[in-house]
C-alpha cells in the first residue's frame, strides 16, 4: 500500500505536508475524480505514477462556521440502540488486533496516537505486514470506510474507488471485469469451513476467526484468505465478498468488491492472477506461530512454525502438544502440492521425531514486506 502523510493537525489547527511528493500526490487525488472515470488506467502502478507525477494541491476549504439547520419537520429520530436493532452489545475479544470504537473523536484520537504520540508512522513500511498489535499499521479503515476523516488521503483506497466508478455494476459481476469465465465452485460444506475457520489450514483459520470475532483482519490476512477461497477451494470469489461485507467494520464496497476481484484474478488488472502459498505465506509472516498460536488455541501445544502444518507432524510430536488429528484438529480440507516445498524445506533442519521448539527459521524471500500489488516476483 502506498500510503501519504498529508494529514491535519487538529491540535494546531493546521495541514501538514512533510513531503513535496506527498503534497503532490494529495492534491491530484484531489482532482484526479474529475477525469479518471474515463482515463483511469487499468493497472494500478500506472495509476499511481499519474498521481504522483501530476500533482498540484488546491488551497484547504476554510471550516464553515455554522451548519445549515435540518429543513423544517424533518424529524432528527434518535439513534438506534443494539437492543432496538434486535442484537445484543458487541463483546471486546482481548486478543483484538484492533478494539475500534465509532465517532470522528476516536479517528482523530487514532490519529494523534499513530502520528504524534507513538511515531508509529515512521516504521509503516517495516511493520505493515504484521498481524498481531494495534500499531502494525495505521487501522484508519473504519473510519475512512464511513467517511469519518477525510484528511488522509491514500493512492489505493482512492484507486478502487475510481474503478468502480469506471466499471459500475461490473464490480459484482462473477465473471469481474475481464468478463472471464471461471467455474467456481459453490460448496456450502467448503464454504462454512473457511467462513467458521475450519478448514484445519492453520494460518487461513486464524484469520477467519479473528475476522469472525473482531470484524477486523489484517491485509496480509485478507490477501491469503482471499487467495485460499478462490484459488485453492475454487469457490465463488462473491461468497467471499459478501462474508466480509458482513463482518468488517471497515468495509467498503469498492475497495472489498475491488480486492476481491483482484485475488480472484478477474479484476481490472489483466497481468495479476497470482495463488498465495499458504504454508510459506504462514512460515514468513507468522514465523514462530504466535499469531496462529492466538486464534487457534486447540494447537497451542505445537511450538514454533510447526504449527502451520500439524498434519505433517510425528505422532509422538502431537501427543506432546496433546493435538489428535482426528479430533482436536483433522486434517486439512484440501492441501496444494506447492506446500510440500516448504514442509519438506522445514523437515530437512530441525531434530527427527517431529519438529518442535522454534527452530525452524525460513528464509526470508524478497518480496516480504511488499504486498502482492507492487511486487514483481510472481512466487508466492
Ligand atoms: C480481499 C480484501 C478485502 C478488503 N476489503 C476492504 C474493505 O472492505 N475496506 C477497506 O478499507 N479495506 C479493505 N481491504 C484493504 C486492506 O486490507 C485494509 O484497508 C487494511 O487492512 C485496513 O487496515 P489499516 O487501516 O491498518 O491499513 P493500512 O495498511 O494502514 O492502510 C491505510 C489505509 O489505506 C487504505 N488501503 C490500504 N490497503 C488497501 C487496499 N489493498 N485496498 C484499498 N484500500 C487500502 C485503507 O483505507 C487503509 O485504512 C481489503 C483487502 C483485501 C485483500
Amino acid at each position: 500500500m502506498f500510503f501519504l502523510a498529508a494529514s491535519y493537525d487538529p491540535f494546531n489547527n493546521s495541514f501538514n505536508f512533510p513531503r513535496k511528493r506527498h503534497r503532490k500526490v494529495l492534491e491530484t487525488i484531489l482532482q484526479v475524480h474529475c477525469y479518471c472515470n474515463f482515463l483511469l488506467p487499468d493497472i494500478y502502478t500506472q495509476f499511481r505514477k499519474v498521481v504522483e507525477g501530476q500533482g498540484r494541491v488546491r488551497p484547504v476549504l476554510s471550516t464553515p462556521e455554522q451548519v445549515k439547520a435540518l429543513p423544517l419537520g424533518l424529524d432528527e429520530g434518535t439513534i438506534p440502540t443494539f437492543e432496538g436493532l434486535g442484537q445484543t452489545e458487541p463483546v471486546e475479544d482481548f486478543r483484538s488486533a484492533f478494539p475500534c470504537r465509532g465517532g470522528e473523536t476516536e479517528a482523530l484520537a487514532r490519529l494523534k496516537h499513530y502520528f504524534w504520540d507513538t511515531n508509529a508512522v515512521a516504521t509503516y513500511k517495516e511493520n505493515r505486514n504484521g498481524m498481531i498489535g494495534v500499531d502494525y499499521s495505521t487501522k484508519f479503515s473504519p473510519w475512512l470506510a464511513l467517511g469519518l476523516t477525510c484528511q488522509i488521503k491514500l493512492t489505493r483506497v482512492n484507486y478502487f474507488k475510481f474503478v468502480g466508478l469506471k466499471y459500475g455494476n461490473r464490480v459484482f459481476h462473477m465473471n469481474g471485469l475481464q468478463d472471464k469465465h471461471v467455474s467456481w465452485k459453490t460448496d456450502m460444506t467448503l464454504f462454512n469451513a473457511w467462513k467458521e475457520g475450519r478448514t484445519r489450514v492453520p494460518f487461513v483459520d486464524a484469520n477467519m476467526r479473528e475476522l469472525a470475532l473482531t470484524g477486523f483482519m489484517s491485509n496480509r490476512g485478507r490477501q491469503n484468505v482471499a487467495s485460499f477461497l478462490t484459488k485453492d477451494l475454487g469457490l465463488d470469489w462473491r461468497l467471499g465478498a459478501e462474508w466480509f461485507e458482513y463482518l468488517l467494520v471497515d468495509h467498503d464496497v469498492c475497495s472489498n468488491y475491488g480486492n476481491w476481484l483482484y485475488s480472484a484474478g478477474i479484476g481490472n488488472d489483466p497481468r495479476e492472477n497470482r495463488k498465495f502459498n499458504m504454508i510459506k505465506q504462514g512460515l514468513d509472516y507468522d514465523n514462530n506461530g504466535d499469531y496462529v498460536r492466538q486464534w487457534v488455541p486447540e494447537l497451542q501445544g505445537i511450538k514454533g512454525g510447526d504449527i502451520h502444518t500439524p498434519w505433517t507432524l510425528s505422532n509422538s510430536a502431537l501427543s506432546r502438544a496433546q493435538v489428535s488429528l482426528n479430533e482436536t484438529y483433522p486434517s486439512p480440507v484440501i492441501t496444494a502440492p506447492e506446500w510440500s516445498r516448504h514442509i519438506n524445506n522445514k523437515s530437512s533442519g530441525p531434530p527427527a521425531k517431529g519438529r518442535k521448539g522454534s527452530s525452524y527459521t525460513p528464509r526470508q524471500h524478497k518480496d516480504r514486506g511488499t504486498d502482492f500489488y507492487f511486487s514483481k516476483n510472481k512466487s508466492f
